[in-house]
């Protein structure tokens, strides 16, 4: 069963359209969903929770219609929303035990679904402090745990990676990877960088101007290529000089060589030069497209 599924989903503010004709059938797992600032990410989700009604076309969440099911819908799915409203003089662990409760958990397991969540997200002594003095990792945090405390079936991440550093936007990203296998929820998170999702994503979903580009596992994205990465310990470049006097065709790129495979005897060629060089070789491996290749 499909966890989310659209047809002709159009959404228009006034003569602007933000989502067009929009189709598209997403199974379980984490699902990735790609375009640039202002291509309809948000204006999707807000439609797939049932708080903004569609100008036409149908949308369904975890088989739940968003025109009637709504408050069904946000019972079963979490929301992390791309803006932050947290209020300031409160603790991580007062907010989320707070937000527990409304989701109808009574008080003692909303207390211990609150600690357990706050530890698996990363925060932990300072989930006593209050939140205004947090760093934007720690209150990007903050509302995944609120999303994830009642036990959700499905969460909606909006640019959870957004005003991240590179090592805070790693352990995010691992971070969300973990909330699909370990925990088994399926989740859909927006991004509008490619390369952030094809590394945690089973599937992507890229939106352009509110038009559907591609849906397609990101395995299918990421075909290996007909190109080898060759990573030696050193003498890359007289490797390479070799190389191409054996007709080969080589080019460096950073540490590495990439050399085009022409046939069989490519391998053997490689391997013979490192030999004949007497240097260590650390990587010989079929290259892998990046989805944003695919776009390029
Ligand atoms: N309530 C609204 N009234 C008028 N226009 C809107 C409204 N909400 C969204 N839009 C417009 O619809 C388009 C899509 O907005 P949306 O927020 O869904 O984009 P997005 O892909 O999430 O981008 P971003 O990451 O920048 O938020 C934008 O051009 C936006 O200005």
């Amino acid at each position: 069963m499909p966890i989310i599924a659209t047809q002709n989903l159009t959404m228009r503010f006034g003569g602007f359209t933000a989502l067009n004709d929009l189709s598209l059938a997403v199974e379980p797992g984490v699902v990735g969903l790609v375009g640039a600032n202002g291509a309809g990410k948000s204006t999707l989700i807000k439609i797939l929770l049932g708080l903004l009604p569609p100008t036409s076309g149908q949308a369904a969440v975890l088989d739940l219609d968003v025109a009637g099911q709504g408050p069904l819908i946000r019972e079963r799915v979490g929301y992390m929303p791309e803006y932050d409203c947290l209020p300031p003089d409160v603790s991580a662990t007062e907010l989320v035990v707070h937000l527990a409760r409304m989701c109808g958990l009574p008080p003692t397991a909303a207390r211990e679904r609150a600690a357990d969540t706050l530890r698996h997200v990363g925060l932990y002594e300072e989930r006593y402090r209050p939140i205004g003095g947090y760093s934007t990792g720690m209150r990007q945090r903050v509302k995944l745990a609120q999303a994830l405390v009642h036990d959700p079936q499905l969460v909606f991440l909006d640019e959870p990676t957004n005003g991240l550093d590179p090592a805070g936007r790693d352990e995010m990203l691992a971070l969300i990877r973990r909330v699909g296998t370990e925990f088994g929820i399926s989740v859909l998170v927006t991004s509008h960088l490619l390369g952030e999702l094809e590394r945690i994503c089973d599937h992507v979903v890229v939106i352009d101007g509110g038009r559907l580009l591609r849906s397609s596992a990101v395995d299918s994205f990421t075909e290996v290529s007909g190109v080898l990465v060759v990573e030696v310990e050193e003498e890359r470049d007289a490797l390479g000089q070799r190389l191409a006097t054996a007709g080969l065709a080589v080019r460096p790129e950073g540490r590495h060589l990439l050399v085009d495979i022409a046939d069989e005897g490519t391998y053997d060629l490689i391997r013979d030069g490192v030999a004949e060089l007497g240097v260590g070789l650390i990587r010989l491996e079929q290259r892998r497209h990046h989805i944003e290749e695919v776009f390029r």
